[in-house]
């Protein structure tokens, strides 16, 4: 599919990819009644979800969901859940309806079920799913040498629990598949070394290597890559 390139800097980084975001939104609101997202945690996306709270969309006929998460109380510092629940779902934007990827499971193997069942019950395909990268071509929680990987990369499931090579918590992920079930991918990099292996991994070869080109490769979504220098 397509892969458009589109550069956001400075203050207005953030605000352009929002306002994108909400365009899409706006307009899946207008078209099938409801709107829906996944949203990747780490730093990239928070000052993105910060512009995004404060545009003034319809709301209560939004989905929000994760991409990933690790597996930690949902008041933990390093939760994707806090994070949007920090950043997003403030204000007006408080109405939309929140889709967790974290159940009180002990751990994200034994919680894995619940979740597919959770999110089988989503509006697939979503609208959006925002991406992100990791120096080592990471996305969600799909790594290089991740344990699960090569099944993270053919499962027809749309969910996956992880434990990331280094990462300190276990994860539960979409998989390539549930990746590729939307209306358009994001995926949000900024800064000189993601850019090198981003063009690495544009460049083709093995999806193991750099499992972003999971992303990169697939056929059925259209990708736009913000390179924002937020
Ligand atoms: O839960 C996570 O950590 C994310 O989903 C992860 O895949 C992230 O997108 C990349 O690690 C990039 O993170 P940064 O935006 O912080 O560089």
């Amino acid at each position: 599919m397509p892969i458009e390139h589109l550069f956001a800097t400075g203050a207005q980084a953030a605000a352009d990819i929002a306002a994108r975001i909400a365009t899409i939104l706006s307009d899946a609101v207008a078209q099938r009644g409801v709107a829906s997202i996944a949203l990747s945690g780490g730093r990239s996306p928070r000052p993105v979800l910060e512009a995004l709270s404060q545009v003034d969309l319809d709301w209560g006929k939004v989905v929000v969901t994760l991409v990933d998460e690790r597996w930690v109380a949902p008041d933990n510092a390093d939760s994707n859940e806090k994070l949007v629940r920090d950043t997003l779902l403030r204000g007006a934007a408080a109405q939309a309806r929140f889709v967790p990827m974290k159940t009180p499971a002990a751990n994200a193997y034994a919680g894995q079920a619940a979740v597919e069942a959770a999110f089988a019950d989503l509006p697939w395909p979503l609208d959006i799913i925002l991406l992100g990268m990791g120096d080592d071509g990471h996305t969600a929680s799909l790594f290089p040498e991740g344990k699960e990987l090569a099944e993270g990369l053919t499962s027809q499931a749309l969910t996956i629990a992880a434990t990331p090579p280094v990462a300190p918590h276990e994860r539960m992920s979409l998989t390539a598949h549930g990746i590729s079930q939307s209306r358009h991918i994001f995926l949000q990099i900024s800064g000189a070394a993601k850019k090198a292996v981003y063009d690495r991994a544009l460049a083709g070869g093995a999806v193991e290597e750099l499992p972003i080109r999971l992303a990169l490769l697939q056929d059925k979504a259209p990708v736009e890559v913000w390179i924002a220098e937020i």
